[in-house]
């Protein structure tokens, strides 16, 4: 099944997420695409992996549309929804606070390798299957001087970042490279979700 099948039902996405970036991201697949801002509780238990935060996250914000969403009779409606997460030591860090906070995470991410890890969960509308996966790329930075984060913080690139920059933005510049996904890292793996689509039978390219 695809966007342009002779078959009666056609598959539709319902993007459970208010990114801009998975927005764009998603669109790249070229298939019909909704969005529909979620408003899921983040919270979770400490002691949690990095991989559980992210897919139980994931699958939330796709259940809390799913919850309010209806597929016509001619469409195969999926809501997808995701998360992502930068893991350093251990230590899931999510949206920075304010700017004082990611100057502060900055700091512990410079001249260091972390993981991002972003989880991706689709609902099929009708039947309720869900399918829930993540991926994780590795991100070495550069070392950081003070003032070139404070530069940095200064532009409000990573204040609506996990990790507290954007390797999509002019955060590249403080990237020295990436081992894996990149855009796990911008928050949608594309291939990972392609893989789950096509376990409902929906054919890319
Ligand atoms: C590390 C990194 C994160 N990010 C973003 C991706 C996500 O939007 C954000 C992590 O926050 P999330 O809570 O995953 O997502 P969100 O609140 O922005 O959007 P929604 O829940 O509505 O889907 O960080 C980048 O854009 N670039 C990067 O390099």
């Amino acid at each position: 099944m695809n966007a342009d099948s002779s078959s009666n039902t056609r598959a539709v996405l319902a993007l459970a997420s208010s990114s801009p970036r998975r927005r764009e991201l998603i669109a790249l697949l070229g298939l019909p695409v909704r969005v529909v801002p979620s408003s899921a509780d983040e919270s979770t238990p400490p002691g949690w992996l990095p991989s559980r935060i992210v897919e139980e996250l994931a699958r939330r914000k796709a259940q809390a549309v799913a919850g309010r969403s209806e597929a016509t009779d001619d469409e195969m409606l999926i809501v997808v929804g995701s998360d992502t997460i930068v893991v350093l030591d251990g230590e899931a860090m999510g949206k920075p606070a304010d700017a004082e906070d990611a100057v502060a995470t900055l700091r512990r991410l410079s001249g260091r390798t972390h993981e991002v890890y972003t989880g991706v969960s689709c609902i099929e509308v009708r039947t309720g299957r869900t399918l829930t996966a993540h991926r994780v790329t590795s991100v070495r930075m550069k070392e950081l001087s003070e003032e070139r984060i404070a530069r940095y913080v200064a532009t409000g690139e990573p204040l609506d970042k996990a990790g507290s920059y954007g390797i999509q933005g002019i955060g590249s510049l403080l990237v020295e490279g990436i081992e894996g996904c990149y855009f796990n890292v911008v928050g949608l793996p594309l291939s990972l979700l392609a893989d789950l689509l096509e376990r409902y039978g929906i054919v890319l390219p």
